[in-house]
């Protein structure tokens, strides 16, 4: 389970009177439970990838808790990153070596045995449906192999939290129908908790159990696809969508989503 209070996190850009602070992260509330699949849904920059850049212990909140299995990832990250599986968008493989390598050089970073980290393999080539690759090279894989190596790479150590930050981005159809039902297996076979960013409002209405709009950094609001669509008084998800995250004014503001979504303060001048 993942329990995410009241995180805050700001970015300071540029010097004397170009200085710049972007909240990124202003307010995000959520929690994740076990055997569930939750998507933090939001229009570019509303604060996505800071949270689980926070999450995965890459960067430091300013304030505000996050908890993996109750464990406080800024307190004890080790331990919390051994429950956690992270796919980001960097999605760096060593060209020169075999997927299976890849991902067994991650079992062994995590403590594995080159035993127990081969048995895995073999595990998740099944979940992942990615046998055939296991003995080519990643060089020159497809943004669809490279995902499931990724992928696979994050899952090595059996992690019973599963991190993912738009794993859909550079996916064909098939790519991505591919990842859906590797994690809806992750969820139903394993009870996996399951927490993935994305923009597109369609990733969410077919996969995720619950979903947590997040807009301006802020959790907006919180339910199923079904709950906030009754809640915004719409039948089409992309209207409640653009109702919770963008409010009253929403058509208007989804051409100024870049700018709507951060609070951008003027520093004085030096
Ligand atoms: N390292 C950084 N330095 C300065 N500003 C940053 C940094 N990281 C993020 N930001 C800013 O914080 C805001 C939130 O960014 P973030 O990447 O978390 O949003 P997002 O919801 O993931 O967006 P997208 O869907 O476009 O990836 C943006 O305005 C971004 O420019």
């Amino acid at each position: 389970m993942i329990q995410i209070e009241q995180l805050r996190k700001s970015f300071t850009q540029g010097s004397g009177r170009k200085k710049r602070t972007v909240q990124a992260v202003d307010g995000v509330n959520f929690t994740a439970p076990n055997g569930r699949i939750t998507g933090l849904l939001g229009p570019n920059g509303a604060g996505k990838t800071t949270t689980l850049r926070i999450a995965a212990a890459l960067i430091e909140p300013d304030s505000g808790t996050v908890r993996v299995d109750g464990i406080d990832v800024a307190q004890q990250p080790a331990a919390a990153l051994a429950r956690m599986g992270v796919l980001s968008d960097a999605r760096g493989l060593y060209p020169r070596l075999t997927a299976r390598e890849n991902i067994i050089y991650y079992g062994r970073l995590h403590g594995m045995t080159a035993a127990a980290a081969a048995a895995r393999v073999d595990v998740l080539a099944k979940t992942l449906d990615m046998a055939p690759l296991l003995e080519r090279r990643t060089e020159g894989f497809s943004q669809g192999e490279r995902m499931k190596t990724a992928l696979a790479r994050a899952l090595i150590h059996d992690p019973p939290n599963i991190v993912l930050d738009e794993p859909t981005n550079g996916l064909d159809v098939l790519a991505t129908r591919a990842l859906r039902e590797a994690l809806r297996r992750l969820r139903d076979d394993e009870g996996k908790c399951i927490v993935f960013s994305t923009h597109i409002m369609q990733e969410v209405e077919r996969l995720c159990d619950h979903v947590v709009v997040v807009a301006h950094g802020r959790t907006v609001a919180a339910g199923t696809v079904v709950e906030l669509s009754a809640a915004a008084g719409q039948t089409d998800f992309e209207e409640t969508f653009v109702k919770l995250a963008f409010g009253a004014e929403g058509a208007a503001s989804v051409f100024g989503a870049e700018g709507a979504a951060t609070h951008t303060t003027a520093g004085s001048a030096a």
